[in-house]
């Protein structure tokens, strides 16, 4: 039945990378020339629109010797826990907030940061020092015996945590932040706490109206959703604990705990957990570290990870491992140290770390594609999933569309999902020879490269259709910010990021958007947009639009390579059928 045609693409395979934060999933991108970037940014317009061409960083004031020491409370409670002398220096860096500066020229290949195991909160010490530290014990050693009945190794086998990494530090944050605003200073993590940003502006900040609203039509809505699915999901998990644990009367009274606090933890854990793969992949937060800022020019080389080899010593003793940056470039004085957090679209920016990159200068930028075999309406659906397994792939798959091209894989899991075999038992064989033989075969006398092809366009038009605005709307709100942004730029230097709460209703005057017309105010100077910026809910709706209107122009620039292609294949059959 299957006929095979000529090698058209390459076999994919689905791959995930390792990031610094908990929420990458897995997926893959063809990697992007610049050049070809910005030739793409230009014909599609998206130059104008958000052209600030910085991702990167705005240039950093030369360190003055006599400048007061930032954030001094903390930094004197930084050195009588052990951190040793560093060559950086915490500095306000414009709308990145707080960011880590190098106190002097700093040559390629120094070690930049090193925090000791003392100085990282992890999960287990969450749980030690937690007020419901005798629950998660009991919890602790139940889970143990239930673990060492059922395995063959169970002895000398570390404790299992009684419950997730996240919910034991959440817990842990919610409380010390409970107890410092009651004025009650008893733990050692206070100066670090104190020093923690009051709202991370996660997209668990937003109102749900809003990100509802804003998000609609786009697939970050989804990620939104996992996010507070997730943190609902931890607050089901700790509100039991926390009521036993007011019950035992192990809750001190002015620590309320209520799910305000909580989800206050969340972000903070979204935006600054650490994972350390050098250490099990465990999650951590590290004060000092965990004042890195994001540039994606710091993908390259410039990795915060666990080191068992360091030798760290405050007062000069030998302690073995620590949390270490070692640089891949060399830094001027005043220069600031950047890190990853990793290959992110400005989207997930904004929602899990509440800044947003100008989305046409992000190399990350993408169209989330889901793709997921029809349970409902497939009567191949079991079969399908079950030849997707056999090649280690999932039943559901986000595939990231980008201006320079298709996702490797693509193309093959779509001909698989589209496909109707009028033999059932040929799924199997369709599945082999996409995902082990790299071909498109012919199905019954089709070409599955063209019905690939047919369903991606369909799926394209789908997707523009979902937007409740139009492109033109949304250029105009983006063209907005840059006036907001710029307005806000000439009233002043910027407030510390944590001095004090920002209201979200907070009146700002936005430029009034009306249908086609574009904005009279230039968008070339717009840069990132900080914390502080999307903390206001116009200049959020701003960012979002922005980033609406680059999805639908990969949308547009995907129909129409998908559009050539077919007529490539069209043509090849004619040839074909003439010879
Ligand atoms: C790990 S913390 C870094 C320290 C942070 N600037 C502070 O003052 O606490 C992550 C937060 O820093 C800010 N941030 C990091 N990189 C940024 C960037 N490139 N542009 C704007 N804000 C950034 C965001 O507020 C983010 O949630």
């Amino acid at each position: 039945m299957t006929h095979i045609n000529s090698q058209r693409l390459r076999k994919t395979l689905v791959t995930g990378g390792p990031s610094l934060h908990p929420n990458t999933r897995p997926f893959t991108a063809s990697p992007l020339p610049p050049s070809r970037t910005a030739r793409c940014n230009a014909l599609l317009g998206l130059d104008r629109i958000f052209k600030s061409g910085s991702q990167s960083p705005s240039p950093q004031p030369a360190t003055n010797a006599n400048e007061p020491e930032l954030e001094p409370d903390f930094q004197a409670w930084l050195r009588r826990e052990g951190l040793s002398t560093q060559p950086l220096l915490l500095r306000q860096c414009g709308r990145e907030g707080r960011g880590l500066v190098a106190s002097r020229p700093l040559p390629r290949g120094d070690v930049l940061l090193r925090v000791p195991d003392s100085l990282l909160l992890t999960a287990e010490r969450a749980a030690e020092e937690s007020c419901l530290a005798p629950l998660l014990r009991t919890r602790s050693t139940a889970a143990a015996s239930t673990s060492s009945s059922t395995s063959s190794t169970g002895s000398g086998a570390p404790s299992p945590l009684p419950l997730s990494e996240w919910s034991l530090l959440a817990l842990l944050l919610a409380e010390l932040r409970c107890r410092l605003a009651a004025g009650d200073r008893s733990s050692r993590w206070d100066p670090y706490v104190a020093v923690l940003p009051q709202r991370p502006c996660t997209v668990l900040d937003w109102p749900a109206k809003e990100a509802k609203q804003l998000l609609c039509g786009s697939p970050l809505m989804r990620l939104a959703d996992s996010i507070s699915g997730t943190a609902a999901y931890f607050w089901q998990e700790l509100e039991p604990l926390i009521a036993q644990g007011r019950t035992d009367r192990l809750i001190p009274n002015h620590v309320a705990f209520g799910k305000s606090d909580l989800d206050w933890a969340f972000g903070v854990l979204l935006s600054r957990c650490i994972r350390l793969p050098s250490r099990g992949d465990v999650q951590v937060l590290s004060p000092w570290a965990d004042l890195l800022n994001h540039d994606v020019k710091a993908e390259a080389g410039c990795h915060l990870d666990w080191d068992p080899t360091a030798e760290v010593g405050a007062k000069g003793e030998a302690v073995s491992g620590a949390l270490v940056l070692r640089s891949d470039r060399q830094y001027a004085a005043g220069q600031q140290v950047y890190v990853s957090y990793g290959p992110k679209s400005s989207g997930e920016l904004l929602l899990s770390y509440g800044f947003c990159p100008p989305p046409a200068a992000n190399p990350h930028q993408d169209y989330k594609l889901r793709l997921a075999v029809d349970c409902q309406a497939d009567p191949l659906a079991d079969l399908k999933v079950a030849a997707l397994a056999r090649h280690g792939l999932p039943a559901e798959l986000e595939f990231p569309l980008k201006l320079e091209g298709l996702p490797e894989g693509l193309l093959q899991y779509l001909a698989l999902l589209d496909a109707r075999p009028k033999v059932a038992q040929e799924t199997y064989d369709l599945a082999s020879l996409l995902f082990e033989g790299g071909t498109f075969p012919l199905l019954d006398g089709e070409d599955t490269l063209a019905l690939a092809l047919r369903g991606l366009s369909s799926r394209c038009t789908a997707a523009l259709k979902a937007y409740p605005t139009s492109v033109e709307v949304d250029q105009a709100l983006a063209a907005g910010a840059a006036a907001v942004v710029a307005n806000r730029q000439q009233r002043g230097p910027r407030r510390a990021a944590v001095a004090s709460p920002i209201s979200p209703t907070r009146p700002i005057d936005v430029p009034p958007t009306s249908g086609a017309s574009l904005s009279p105010f230039s968008t070339d100077s717009l840069p990132t947009l900080g914390t502080e910026d999307v903390c206001v809910s116009s200049v959020r709706a701003a960012a979002v639009a922005g980033i609406r209107v680059r999805e639908r122009q990969i949308l547009q620039r995907t129909q129409a390579a998908v559009s050539a292609q077919l007529g490539d294949v069209k043509r090849a059959a004619a040839r074909t059928r003439r010879r």
